[in-house]
């Protein structure tokens, strides 16, 4: 099967340091994939890259087929690639409803009726069991909710490719639990690449596992061989440090 997306030799330099460095990754329609790794390892970076968040020092990056390297990011979101930030990005002043309104808009440009913007903002409401939400302001509601309205709005974009940075970061046991649900309620129409620290969350959630350390890639697997992995327990597991 043709990956949906594929990096060849990508690269970000900052001066000296290589953030990311010649990485060669694949990713598999409908994969739930977990990137993890320790601070600084070059994940941030990698996304970014990948959303056009920041332009890459070399190496190519393909999207179902299509090069995307030098690809302005509001033409990748276009394409169906959604990025929910590390630090919350939503607007605490607008409500619920009126920050999924404006990620949403976007898949409505060619002019469809006003019908489908609210069916479309409440579908992610939904899904992200914020409905019920809709008119409070965000910045009245909870870190979690929050980190869950992010989701929305990422949502909001029909992604194809939804990619998630530290998402369950100051969540509760409860608000996790649910989460992990709705990521896999996410994986029926759409591809998940997770950056996360929470180790349970991980293995519980991701098919496959991609670990960087010092922007490369250290060792790809399924959830138990990553476990396994003597590479990994020693630039990672094993250590108290996760971010
Ligand atoms: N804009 C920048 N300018 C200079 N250096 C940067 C920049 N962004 C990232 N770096 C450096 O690149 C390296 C990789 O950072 P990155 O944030 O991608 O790592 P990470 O794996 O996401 O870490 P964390 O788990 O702490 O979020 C780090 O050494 C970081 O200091």
């Amino acid at each position: 099967m043709t990956p949906l997306l594929t990096t060849r030799g990508l690269t970000k330099a900052y001066d000296g340091l290589r953030a990311v460095d010649g990485v060669d990754f694949s990713l598999a329609t409908g994969e739930i994939r977990a990137i993890i790794g320790p601070n600084g390892a070059g994940k941030t970076t990698f996304v970014s890259l990948v959303c056009g968040r920041v332009p890459p020092t070399s190496g190519t990056i393909v999207f179902d087929g299509e090069d995307i390297t030098h690809m302005p990011a509001h033409l990748r979101v276009r394409r169906g690639i959604a990025y929910t930030f590390q630090i919350t990005s939503v607007f605490p002043n607008l409500s619920a409803y009126d920050n999924v309104a404006l990620p949403a808009q976007r898949t409505l440009e060619d002019g469809r009726a006003k019908t489908h913007l609210h069916a479309a903002i409440m579908s992610a409401l939904e899904h992200t069991g914020l409905a019920d939400r809709a008119n409070i302001q965000a910045g009245a509601l909870s870190y979690g909710h929050q980190r869950l309205l992010e989701v929305a709005m990422g949502l909001a974009l029909k992604p194809r490719l939804l990619i998630l940075d530290e998402p369950t970061q100051g969540l509760s046991d409860s608000e996790i639990d649910g989460f992990m649900g709705l990521v896999r309620d996410i994986a029926s129409s759409a591809t998940v690449l997770l950056i996360e620290h929470n180790m349970d969350v991980v293995m519980e959630l991701a098919r496959r596992i991609t670990v960087m350390n010092a922007g490369k890639i250290l060792a790809e697997g399924m959830p138990e061989e990553i476990r396994a992995d003597e590479a990994v327990q020693r630039a990672y597991l094993g250590t108290e440090n996760h971010g």
